[in-house]
């Protein structure tokens, strides 16, 4: 009898992100600052003796067929391991959606971790950390740091990382409107189409372009544990493209901003925009005025507090 396997897979936010120029390959190089948080999608996964994988979620956003990011993971196990999957044959992925949708909190590349590390379980495979980050970076630029969660500074496309001694003590509000999703892809054209001139040369050489990123004093105020400083330094640059197109989330991260807190960014590439707190009563706080600022349906907010783990079993 072959053993099934719950497993948490929290979101992320990004504490920074500095687009430093365009690459070969057509992605962008970046710095990142990546967190995780609290607010998780929980993945039970069944071996079903049949020779094909499976996805199931109820969430109407997300589809069940092989555009799933969960499937495409499940697929990526079965072609570099086909005598395992011979052996043990196929999954069922039940999730249960919790984390917004196209919100720029990587859910799905979440959801591609957590099927890695359970098909790794089912299958027996003993797979090092190293060799999952290297599957992991095949699926997408978020899915090594998914993995491996906690705080982290991310390089490259964002699969290179640095793990950070990172602080457990903050929480967050997160809002998003229920009704937009903006498309990541989207989002980096355009920062390229709109930005190029900003980009750092690679004539410059790589250790003067490394003296002109700026994330040094956030990774700084981090290791320090200084919330306020933190709050201070928050920064992502695809905020130009997404806050010109969409002003009602401008407009939210201004309410937000008005409302408190340690300091107020839109996360990854939207439109899911989040305050830092000292506490969950502030968080609590801030919550309800922004729900008695904007009156939207449409509008969800929901709060979470930074953690210091990647994919980890439910028990
Ligand atoms: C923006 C960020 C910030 O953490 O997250 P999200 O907002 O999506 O959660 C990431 O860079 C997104 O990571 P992820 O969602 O895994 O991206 P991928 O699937 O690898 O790529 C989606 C698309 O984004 C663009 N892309 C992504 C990463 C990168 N360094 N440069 C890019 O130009 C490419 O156009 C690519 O086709
Ligand atoms: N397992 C999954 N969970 C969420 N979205 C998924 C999943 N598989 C595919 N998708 C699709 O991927 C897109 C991006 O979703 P998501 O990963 O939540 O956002 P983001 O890239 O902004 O972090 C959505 O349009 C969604 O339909």
């Amino acid at each position: 009898m072959q053993h099934s396997y719950t497993l948490l897979a929290p979101a992320k936010i990004n504490l920074y992100l500095e687009i430093i120029g365009d690459r070969p390959d057509g992605f962008h190089e970046l710095v990142m600052i990546l967190q995780s948080i609290s607010l998780c999608d929980r993945l039970t996964i069944n071996p079903n003796g049949l020779e094909q994988f499976r996805v199931f979620c109820q969430h109407e956003q997300v589809p069940s067929d092989q555009t799933n990011l969960a499937y495409k993971a499940a697929k990526l196990m079965q072609l570099s391991f086909p005598q395992h999957f011979a052996n043990y044959g196929g999954v069922d992925i039940t999730i249960e959606k919790n984390i917004p949708v196209a919100a720029g909190l990587a859910g799905g590349s979440a959801n591609a971790a957590a099927v890695l590390v359970g098909i790794d379980l089912i299958w027996k495979l003993g797979l090092t950390i190293p060799e999952l980050q290297t599957l992991a970076a095949q699926l997408g630029s978020d899915v090594p740091f998914c993995l491996a969660g906690g705080t982290a500074i991310a390089t490259g496309r964002g699969e290179k990382l640095g793990k950070i001694k990172g602080v457990d003590h903050l929480w967050l509000v997160l809002a998003k409107y229920n009704n937009l999703e903006v498309s990541t892809a989207w989002a980096y054209q355009t920062y390229r189409l709109s930005f190029h001139d900003t980009y750092l040369s690679d004539r410059q050489g790589i250790e003067q372009r490394t003296k002109q990123i700026h994330s040094g004093p956030l990774v700084s105020a981090i290791i320090h544990k200084e919330s306020a400083k933190i709050g201070e330094l928050l920064h992502n640059d695809l905020e130009k493209v997404v806050l010109r197109e969409y002003p009602n989330v401008a407009q939210l991260r201004e309410i937000m901003q008005r409302s408190g807190g340690l300091g107020t960014m839109m996360s990854g590439s939207g439109p899911s925009v989040f305050t830092l707190c000292e506490s969950a009563e502030q968080a609590k706080q801030i919550q309800k005025t922004v729900f008695q600022s904007i009156n939207d349906p449409n509008l969800g907010i929901w709060i979470a507090q930074f953690i210091n783990t990647g994919i980890s079993i439910s028990t």
